[in-house]
């Protein structure tokens, strides 16, 4: 089984506006609530998948309480850690009138006994799971380092980790040597503290990552694509032009859903590479996680091109 943990969830609101202007009043003409967070979002795109999920993280408040609320209506399994702090709420604004989104995430917090209780909880998953999934930030409360204890928790127990986060977490994850990590192109950059801005600096910086002892390294670029590089192979997958139906925001928690549910099923590396894109930018073409299905994967795939660097 496959176990995603989300240390900082969130309820996602997203404000549809034509046009935003700062410093004004601006009306909007819709609302969207859904519950995200990283490691949510992975397991709902790998539940939606028909493969086998367990959510777990740290939950509270009201927003906490309708999370669980539409896992359980989902029949998503999960079991989550209760916290005194209320989960935090994430607005992101769409501007329908240029396909602008600006996403504007609280910092969340927790209390180090909640950790202390998620932990313990993952060590009794372990016995479970053979794959897992720790995505998004670090709440306040919890030190930059925080996942790099539950990765050694995971190596202990034999069990491969992906690791999707950002900025110092990342840098602190990469220490631990995780099996999978995926930044996006921002991320990488931000890491390596260099724009990568043709192929030979792809290539540089995947050979970065694997050095620093991480098996797979995965780097998202939006409409550009990705690159998918292990030891022996590199791949720059290029992704079919698609409209955004709706928002991009989760497209990289789909591509991360693909890698651990390809990843489970054993397929060879560059079939993981357009399993996980495909159904990245399916997402991005439907809209929604509840759309994604087999068949459009399938043509996605299809439509993938695939160049050697
Ligand atoms: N406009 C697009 N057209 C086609 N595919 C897209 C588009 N945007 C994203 N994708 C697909 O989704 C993948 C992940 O996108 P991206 O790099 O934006 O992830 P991300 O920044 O981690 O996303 P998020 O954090 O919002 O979930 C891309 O590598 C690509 O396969
Ligand atoms: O603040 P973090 O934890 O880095 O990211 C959180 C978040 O932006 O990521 C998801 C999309 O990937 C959203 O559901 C959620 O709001």
């Amino acid at each position: 089984m496959i176990i995603t943990v989300t240390l900082n969830p969130a309820i996602d609101k997203t404000i549809m506006i034509d046009r935003l202007t700062p410093g004004k009043l601006n009306r909007v003409k819709e609302v969207i609530t859904l519950p995200g967070g990283k490691g949510i979002n992975v397991a709902q795109v790998i539940h939606q998948m028909g493969e086998n999920v367990l959510t777990t993280g740290i939950l509270g408040g009201n927003t906490g309480d309708a999370i669980k609320t539409f896992l359980r209506k989902k029949k998503l399994k999960a079991d989550f850690i209760s916290s005194n702090y209320a989960t935090r709420q994430n607005i992101k604004i769409l501007e329908t009138s240029i396909s602008r989104e600006t996403e504007i995430n609280e910092p969340g917090k927790v209390s180090k006994n909640d950790f202390k209780a998620l932990e313990k909880k993952l060590r009794d998953y372990l016995a479970v799971g053979n794959l897992i999934v720790m995505a998004g930030s670090i709440p306040h409360g919890l030190s930059s380092n925080t996942y790099n204890h539950l990765i050694r928790l995971c190596k202990e127990a034999e069990i491969p980790v992906i690791v999707d986060t950002s900025g110092n977490n990342l840098k602190e994850v990469l220490k631990e040597q995780p099996f999978l990590i995926k930044p996006n192109l921002h991320e990488a950059q931000e890491l390596i503290g260099e724009e990568i801005k043709n192929e030979k600096d792809m290539k540089e910086t995947v050979n970065y990552f694997l050095a620093q002892g991480v098996e797979i390294i995965v780097i998202s670029m939006g409409a550009r694509g990705a690159i998918f590089a292990n030891k022996k192979n590199c791949y720059y997958l290029k992704t079919p032009q698609v409209s955004i139906s709706n928002t991009t925001v989760g497209a990289g928690d789909s591509m991360v859903a693909g890698l651990a549910v390809a990843l489970q099923k054993n397929m060879p590396f560059k079939e993981i590479a357009c399993y996980a894109a495909a159904i990245a930018t399916s997402y991005v073409k439907l809209g929604k996680i509840e759309l994604l299905n087999k068949e459009m994967i399938k043509k996605t795939k299809e439509k993938i091109t695939i160049k050697i660097i």
